[in-house]
């Protein structure tokens, strides 16, 4: 881009808007959510776990990053998401879907309950907005992975809230 013919509004960032990315992580047919125990404007709502890339990160380096950190699971990031969210100005959600490799997803970070959730169950909980926007592709992904036990939600992880 070219700075000089397209000049940026004088209150937008300095940079290219920060890329949140968020995950949806499936592992045997089911997708797994995370309830945000902070900050205050979405504690209580369920997102697909993920963060801020880092600068010099690839959108999927940070995923899988943050899925270590948040979850302790290590996972490969496969494919983005159609869409973009604009979380506030200077920083764009987006979603990819990731596999699992290793590990049983805990909430470790910034959630205080994780569910898997099967293909008919995706409007169990609470999602925040933008993370029920993308439920559409989320439910196609499901529907091409692999049959497993996709009978009923379980609760793989719960804990007190980490403030
Ligand atoms: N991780 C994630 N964040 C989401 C989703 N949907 C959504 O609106 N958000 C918002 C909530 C937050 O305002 C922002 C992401 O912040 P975050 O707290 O997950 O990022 P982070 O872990 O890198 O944050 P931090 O280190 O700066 O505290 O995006 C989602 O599905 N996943």
């Amino acid at each position: 881009m070219d700075a000089t013919h397209d000049p940026a509004p004088a209150d937008a960032p300095a940079t290219s808007p920060r890329i949140v990315v968020g995950g949806a992580l499936v592992h045997r047919g089911r997708v797994l959510a995370a309830r945000r125990s902070a900050p205050e404007a979405v504690a209580g709502r369920w997102e697909f776990p993920g963060g801020k890339a880092e600068p010099g990160e690839t959108e999927a380096q940070a995923l899988e990053r943050e899925l270590l950190e948040e979850l302790g699971v290590r996972a490969r990031a496969l494919v983005r998401l159609p869409g973009a969210w604009a979380v506030r100005p200077g920083l764009e959600l987006r979603f990819w879907a990731a596999e699992l490799l290793s590990g049983e997803p805990r909430a470790l970070q910034d959630h205080d309950a994780l569910r898997w959730l099967g293909p008919d169950e995706l409007d169990a909980v609470d999602w925040i907005d933008h993370d029920r926007d993308v439920l559409p592709h989320v439910a196609r992904l499901l529907a091409g992975a692999p049959a497993g036990a996709a009978d009923s939600a379980s609760a793989v992880g719960d804990a007190q809230s980490a403030g």
